[in-house]
């Protein structure tokens, strides 16, 4: 049986909620073959992150190229990238490798506004990954670092996305999980078309790893052979299916239900 492949390079969060484990899950709900190359560990729950590991830059390149070199990849989606070693040692195996089909999810601010990544990793991702990028997926707090502009409306949303493709990324989706106004309204910008995604707004805290969610299921979905454009209004509905079914687990902020045909009705 031949099978699709992405690679997911993100960070571990061990409460499973985001990072690498949502990453694959949704892979793996898309049917993909899910690979991982680790970018760092974090101590991580619903209430917050408590701490994080980086891996080496070069022992992150090894793992993408023993998965490369032997399973071969059909997207490559990138997550949290931490400092500025692993963003650079990432950007020259896209130009040695390459990365087909690259989608950058900028993990930098998380949607609560607290900051991942260095600010030396902010100017890297900026400079070296994003004019590599098939697809940059900012939230609005990462839209305002990359583009230098405040973002509270959609046409907010829309001049930061024409400022962030002016750093060479060749698409740009803005992700508005944090708009308090149309929460869960997103935007395309692909130099040319607008596709402004009208999503329904879920009620719930429980929100933890939209973003890689979003990202991964739209790296799914390319490599499953789909034009990009289909690859963001599918894996849009996927991570609102996902939020309606989302888990009240821990204390704080729980999960997206990424299995979600699997946990019956929603009283089950
Ligand atoms: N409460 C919500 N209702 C509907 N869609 C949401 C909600 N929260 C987030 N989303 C959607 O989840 C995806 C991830 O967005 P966001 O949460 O802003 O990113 P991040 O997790 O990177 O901060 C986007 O498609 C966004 O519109
Ligand atoms: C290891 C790790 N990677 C990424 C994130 C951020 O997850 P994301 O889905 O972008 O954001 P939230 O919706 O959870 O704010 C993370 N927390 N940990």
């Amino acid at each position: 049986m031949t099978i699709a492949r992405a690679l997911t390079i993100a960070g571990s969060d061990s409460g499973g909620g985001a990072g690498l484990q949502a990453d694959l899950r949704t892979f793996a709900f898309h049917k993909v073959h899910g690979m991982s190359a680790v970018t760092c560990l974090t101590a991580q729950n619903t209430l917050g992150v408590q701490g994080v590991m980086p891996v080496e830059p070069d022992f992150v390149a090894l793992q993408v190229e023993a998965v490369a070199g032997d399973i071969g990849l059909d997207a490559v989606k990138t997550g949290m990238l931490l400092n500025a070693g692993i963003i650079a040692r990432v950007a020259r195996l896209a130009a040695e490798l390459p990365l087909p089909n690259l989608v950058v999810d900028p993990v930098m601010v998380s949607r609560t506004g607290v900051q991942l990544i260095d600010d030396d990793a902010v100017v890297a991702l900026k400079n070296k990954l994003l004019p590599l990028a098939m697809l940059v997926t900012p939230n609005l707090h990462e839209a305002r670092l990359l583009s230098g502009i405040a973002i509270e409306t959609v046409a907010d949303m829309q001049t930061a996305a024409r400022r962030i493709a002016a750093l060479g990324a060749r698409s740009v989706l803005i992700k508005g999980g944090a708009l308090a106004v149309g929460r869960g309204t997103d935007i395309w910008y692909d130099g040319g078309a607008w596709v402004v995604l009208k999503g329904d707004t879920i009620d719930t805290p429980h929100t933890h790893g939209t973003g890689c969610t979003l990202a991964a299921a739209i790296a799914a979905n390319l490599a499953l052979g789909l034009p990009l454009r289909e690859a963001i209004v599918r894996a849009k509905a996927y991570v609102t299916a996902a939020l309606r079914r989302s888990l009240a687990i821990g204390r704080g902020q729980g999960p997206v239900g990424h299995f979600w045909p699997l946990l019956g009705d929603a009283d089950g």
